[in-house]
């Protein structure tokens, strides 16, 4: 496994891996790993010739200066994973190195980024389109693997390449949990114990919310999930949506899609923490 810094390091070493005939697969990170990014890692490993992981904390999709500042970093240990997991290169880079200049670039994609995080977090998007899109240029990789942990963002990313008809496929990746059913997020890691705990009440009211929902209205089972997080000891609702899986729409009842998802976003402390489930697909 190589690690990486600059773009120009990298192009090189992919393009001795294409003279082999290898397919290049990427996996775009913003490092601290953990097995929800093994997950992507080893799938991409196992489906192309080679694995580029980027580990980039990419400021420009950060509203929050305090977020930003306090996110996790930790590239000696996820080389480590990465190794293990396989990959062939580390990409690394600086902010200079990816933003040499101010990127002024507007992305767009509404009603897909203008609901949920894109509501919450302005300007989110925009920066998470501007780093996977220089990502794209400097890899241009034949697949790239996101997880589904981070539902709304597959959706505007695979919108994104559908619209600028960047070749390549986009994975999208099954939410990988700990044993007790919380989502593996690297902001899992600011958690206190005390937290942690807490913390299990988002998973665990969205899988009884499934249950429920069997049996009751769309409105019913919003108010559900909003009353069981309103009731739970430190933590506190942001949004809790119930969309078409595609559109990222609210859905007013069951029988409008095919393919139901709650998506929600808890305040648990300080941290900020994402989850979703389907109800129907
Ligand atoms: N539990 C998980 N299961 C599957 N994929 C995941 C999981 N956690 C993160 N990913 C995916 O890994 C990729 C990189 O995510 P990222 O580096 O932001 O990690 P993260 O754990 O989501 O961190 P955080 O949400 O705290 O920023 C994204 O495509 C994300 O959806
Ligand atoms: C896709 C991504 C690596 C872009 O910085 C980030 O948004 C993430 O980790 O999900
Ligand atoms: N996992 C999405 C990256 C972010 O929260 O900024």
């Amino acid at each position: 496994m190589k690690i990486v810094h600059t773009i120009k390091d990298l192009q090189a070493g992919l393009s001795a891996l294409r003279a082999q005939g290898k397919k290049v697969g990427l996996v775009p990170t913003m490092g601290a790993l953990h097995a929800g990014h093994a997950s992507l890692v080893k799938r991409c490993v196992a489906e192309n010739g080679a694995a580029v992981v980027s580990v980039f904390v990419n400021p420009t999709q950060f509203n929050d200066k305090n977020d930003l500042e306090k996110y996790p970093r930790t590239l000696e240990a996820d080389c480590a994973l990465l190794e293990a997991c396989g990959a062939a290169f580390v990409f690394a880079p600086s902010v200079a190195e990816m933003y040499p200049e101010p990127d002024t670039r507007q992305f767009s994609y509404a009603p897909l980024d203008t609901v949920m995080e894109g509501a919450f977090r302005p300007g989110h998007f925009n920066g998470v389109c501007q780093i996977v899109s220089k990502l794209f240029d400097a890899v241009k990789p034949d697949r790239a693997y996101f997880g589904e942990k981070d539902f709304q963002q597959l959706a505007i990313i695979r919108e994104m390449v559908r619209q600028m008809n960047y070749p390549l496929e986009i994975v999208g990746c099954p939410i990988v949990r700990e044993e007790d059913g919380l989502a593996l997020s690297s902001r899992n890691a600011r958690l206190s114990a005390g937290e942690r705990k807490n913390a299990l009440k988002i998973s665990q009211t969205l899988f009884e919310s499934r249950t429920f929902a069997a049996s009751h209205t769309v409105a019913e089972t919003q108010k559900f999930v909003e009353d069981a997080i309103a009731a739970a000891p430190g933590l506190r609702l942001e949004y809790f949506e119930l969309v078409d899986g595609n559109t990222l729409q609210r859905i007013a009842n069951w029988e409008e899609t095919a393919y139901a998802v709650g998506c929600i976003t808890v305040f648990c402390g300080e941290v900020r923490l994402i989850d979703n489930v389907k109800y129907k697909e």
